[in-house]
């Protein structure tokens, strides 16, 4: 480890580190002044600052209503950020009057009403693949290596809480709602919720609680249980906390805030012994990054992360 003693040679090390430009991997789809083109129709993908995307639910009208479009532009949208080097950090936010009302309860008759099939194994078999492709939809969050802040505002139902448990960071404004919705449509929530959330807000009482009977939950017990971090009076100032939250992480070392929720997400579905197993392995390769030095180094000179430069990732 660097200590003061062996700083010049640190230093000296640093000159030769290879600083690696790479274009942007949204070149069509986002402006560097932070204007959407995005091709998506249910999502605008915008870069609010350097290394931050931010990608908002665009369906304010229905209420950002999840339909079949929605459910693969999000695994399209985040398998591009996964390898966008130009980001560090993904902000999720809803357009409009609140964050998302769920599924498209007009749009999922065909894929989920009517499943295609010759007979009843066909049937199901084909229902699997639909509900399978479904999941991805907010597991690409979780494997997508960028940590994933969500802003909540209003309103998040069904399958919202599917896709903000699958996110990092849970941000809510003072009048924001949550709701696990499925039962009262007559089915077991199937994309995630009952899966991730006894993970994020820890007492399966709770989570049966609002799984059984749909019940809304508001934003004080929603901080009070984990479900979120922090509640902001309002979207403005929610949307500043995110930024400001998002700087924050993007100013750090994207292998270590890589590494840090890949081990993370990795440590919830495993064990200690396994966990720190994996962790051994992941850091035998990525303690070799410039970062490590360069980031030790502004420690010791009483720099902050914001005043190095990293290479992209
Ligand atoms: C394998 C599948 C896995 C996924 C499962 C997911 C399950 C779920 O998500 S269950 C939850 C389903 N959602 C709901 O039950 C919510 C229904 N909507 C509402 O309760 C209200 O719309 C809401 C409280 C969210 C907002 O009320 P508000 O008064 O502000 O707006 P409305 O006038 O009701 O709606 C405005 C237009 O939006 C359309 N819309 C709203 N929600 C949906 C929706 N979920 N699906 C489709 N369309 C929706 C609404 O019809 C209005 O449209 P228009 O009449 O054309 O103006």
């Amino acid at each position: 480890p660097p200590t003061s003693s062996n700083l010049p040679s640190l230093k000296v090390s640093l000159r030769g580190c290879p600083v690696i430009f790479r274009s942007a991997m949204f070149p069509a789809t986002m402006s560097s002044a932070g204007d959407s083109t995005s091709s998506f129709t249910t999502l605008s993908v915008t870069r609010p600052a350097d290394s931050i995307t931010h990608v908002e639910l665009n369906r304010p009208e229905k209420r950002n209503a999840m339909s079949r479009a929605f459910w693969s532009e999000m695994v399209d949208c985040f398998n591009e950020i996964a390898v966008d080097a130009e980001c560090r950090v993904v902000i999720f936010s809803g357009a409009g009057k609140l964050f998302t009302s769920g599924i498209d309860l007009m749009d999922m008759a065909s894929d989920i009403l009517q499943p295609e099939g010759d007979d009843q194994a066909r049937v199901s078999w084909n229902l699997r693949r639909v509900i399978t492709k479904y999941q991805e939809t907010f597991s690409v969050i979780e494997k997508c290596p960028k940590p994933v802040i969500v802003a909540v505002h209003g309103p998040c139902i069904g399958g919202g809480v599917d896709l903000i448990t699958a996110c990092d960071i849970r941000l809510c404004t003072q009048d924001a709602w949550f709701q696990v919705k499925e039962v009262d449509i007559g089915l077991a929530a199937d994309v995630g919720t009952l899966q991730r959330l006894p993970n994020v807000i820890g007492s399966r009482s709770l989570v049966s609680e609002l799984a059984l009977t749909a019940r809304k939950m508001y934003s004080d017990e929603a901080k009070s249980c984990g479900l979120v971090s922090r509640v902001f009076p309002d979207k403005e100032a929610m949307m500043a906390g995110a930024l400001e939250m998002a700087g924050e992480i993007a100013a750090r070392s994207p292998v270590a805030v890589q590494g840090t929720k890949i081990n993370l997400v990795y440590s919830r579905d495993h064990g200690v012994t396994e966990g720190l197993n994996y962790m051994a392995t992941w850091n035998m390769s990525m303690l070799q990054t410039h970062d490590l030095m360069k980031s030790a180094q502004a420690a010791i000179e009483k720099k902050g992360p914001k005043e190095v430069i990293f290479s992209k990732l």
